[in-house]
């Protein structure tokens, strides 16, 4: 026993004396293993006298031997070890204590850890390291020095390979036990708060989408990402300058109220509805949000949801700061008003010819996003967790869509990109022409305002298609553009004009038949 307790206390003073070495506790590793191989017959034969006692012994005299031994076992080895794993509770989220930790660690990790990994940072023009799998860094905090290990247990993938085994990596911080109530409290929390800061700073932003193939062949579809480098902003969005900045003002308040939305009980998340004809600038504008929030990008691909349960999983992998984008909604899924009709009178139709036909129909649709799972998407008690997020829906017909599912509440706010003015032609013609004014503009707003031109196509006239494509040409050629769609307006019209006279001659000409019939009667 002696000679167990003495190589166990030198084994614990190498590991003490290695604390106090600038390369922290784990370089004395080769010395450490050196004193547990002498110490191994001892431990043998104390396991065994261990075991005797178990069988032999009262349970009280037990109960003792466990106390002291517990007490003992601090007196030697008197650190605590705390573990943040990457997966915990919530299974199928990343923890976001583990994402912070990652980030604070990212910082002193590239001076002190001898192997790293490196991920492109912001605007790709940097590196951001972070400590590899099995890495130790040491940390210290008012004079007080702590220990992270990034410890994998297991493969990163699943042994079929068919998807990352998510439970599997986890951070231990290691500190001594004199100091539990300033590292479990201020310590860990300046630990979190400065690690989303740091990784607010050096985030790539992503686009996300889902849809099935790709790297992992999973079962049911899941996000898959890129770097999201879209250059849109406000400055660059063809539109009237009021209209404008009343959006940005909306956003600005939104991401600035997480007290307010806490106070009222509310979840921390906005709908926008984003409706105009096509080329109009929907998906540029949901860039130009991204990009003035610095939000993630998640692009929802309806199509490719299988049911409710999956869509409620993506969401729950959504994270915070991010905009969820569900592109032409009306075409996405039949979620239309006339979705109820047709579905009524599929139901009678049934009703009149129950068969295996129709159990067949249900199933099929059973394996379908439906409309209330879209609307539990949008504001059920799933949808408040990860916070911050922005719902954007984008149509091209308005009109189509389910009142339920743009009511405010769900789409707060609902914003019309519609065809070109020339405030908008202004805002264009900086861009592309470099020009604030210029003598043909006041020809280009008389035409721009009597024809429906989207700011895709006045966009497509002002771009050089080759060298020779100087500032004249391309604004002469706007003007051409904008007098043919004037000249094909006015065909239409006459045509419109022409048809509801014809009409009208038509149907004059039924009623003085079907009056005089009637008077010869
Ligand atoms: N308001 C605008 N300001 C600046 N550029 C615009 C605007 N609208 C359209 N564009 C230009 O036209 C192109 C197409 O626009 P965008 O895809 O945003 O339109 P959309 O309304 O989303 O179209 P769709 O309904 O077909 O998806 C963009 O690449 C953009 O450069």
């Amino acid at each position: 026993m002696f000679l167990f307790f003495s190589s166990l206390k030198n084994s614990s003073t190498q590991a003490q004396l290695n604390h106090n070495t600038t390369t922290g506790m784990w370089m004395g590793a080769a010395s450490m293993a050196g004193s547990w191989v002498a110490a191994g017959p001892t431990i043998a034969s104390f396991m065994f006298v261990w075991a005797m006692i178990q069988q032999y012994c009262p349970q009280a005299v037990l109960r003792f031997f466990k106390k002291y031994w517990r007490r003992l076992m601090n007196y030697f080895h008197p650190y605590i070890q705390i573990s943040i794993h990457e997966f915990a509770g919530e299974r199928l989220k990343r923890s976001e204590a583990f994402i912070a930790i990652e980030s604070y660690l990212s910082k002193n990790s590239s001076n002190t850890a001898k192997r790293l990994k490196a991920e492109i940072g912001k605007d790709s023009t940097n590196l951001v390291f972070s400590m590899d799998d099995h890495e130790k860094v040491t940390d210290e905090f008012q004079g007080v020095k702590v220990w992270w290990v990034l410890n994998r247990t297991g493969s990163s993938t699943n042994p079929d390979n068919s998807y990352p085994n998510p439970d599997k990596r986890y951070y231990t911080l290691t500190f001594h036990k004199n100091h539990r109530s300033l590292i479990t409290e201020p310590y860990l929390k300046y630990v979190l708060s400065e690690g989303k800061e740091i990784r607010v700073r050096n985030r790539q932003r992503k686009l996300y989408t889902n849809g099935s193939g790709g790297r992992w062949s999973y079962s049911h579809t899941m996000w898959s990402h890129i770097v999201f480098e879209h250059p849109a902003t406000f400055d660059t969005i063809g539109m009237e300058a009021k209209k404008k900045q009343e959006i940005i003002d909306d956003l600005q308040t939104f991401t600035s109220s997480k007290d307010f939305y806490a106070r009222i009980g509310k979840a921390w998340k906005r709908g926008y509805l984003l409706y105009g004809p096509p080329g109009t600038g929907k998906s540029t504008m949901i860039a130009a949000m991204a990009n003035l929030l610095n939000y993630d990008i998640y692009d929802l691909e309806l199509t490719a949801v299988k049911n409710n349960t999956e869509l409620r999983k993506l969401l729950i992998e959504t994270t915070s700061k991010s905009i969820i984008v569900i592109e032409d909604i009306d075409c996405s899924l039949d979620l239309t008003g006339q979705r109820k009709k047709k579905e009524e009178k599929l139901k009678d139709d049934e009703k009149e010819k129950p068969s295996k036909e129709s159990s067949h129909k249900e199933d099929e649709s059973s394996s379908k996003v439906t409309l209330s799972g879209l609307l539990n998407f949008i504001d059920g008690i799933w949808s408040a967790c990860g916070g911050e997020r922005l719902i954007v829906f984008t149509t091209n017909y308005v009109e189509k869509l389910d009142p339920a599912l743009i009511r405010t509440g769900r789409m707060d706010k609902h914003i019309e990109l519609s065809y070109c003015s020339f405030e908008s032609f202004l805002v264009l013609a900086k861009n592309y022409l470099n020009l604030e004014t210029h003598p043909l503009f006041d020809q280009i707003k008389e035409l721009i305002e009597d024809v429906n031109i989207t700011p895709a196509d006045v966009a497509e006239n002002l771009m050089p298609k080759s060298p020779k494509d100087d500032l004249e040409k391309r604004i002469h050629k706007l003007i051409q553009t904008l007098q043919q769609a004037k000249e094909a307006a006015i065909v239409e019209e006459s045509q419109e004009a022409n048809t509801a006279e014809s009409t009208t001659t038509y149907l004059q000409s039924q009623t003085e038949g079907e009056r005089s019939s009637s008077s010869s009667i």
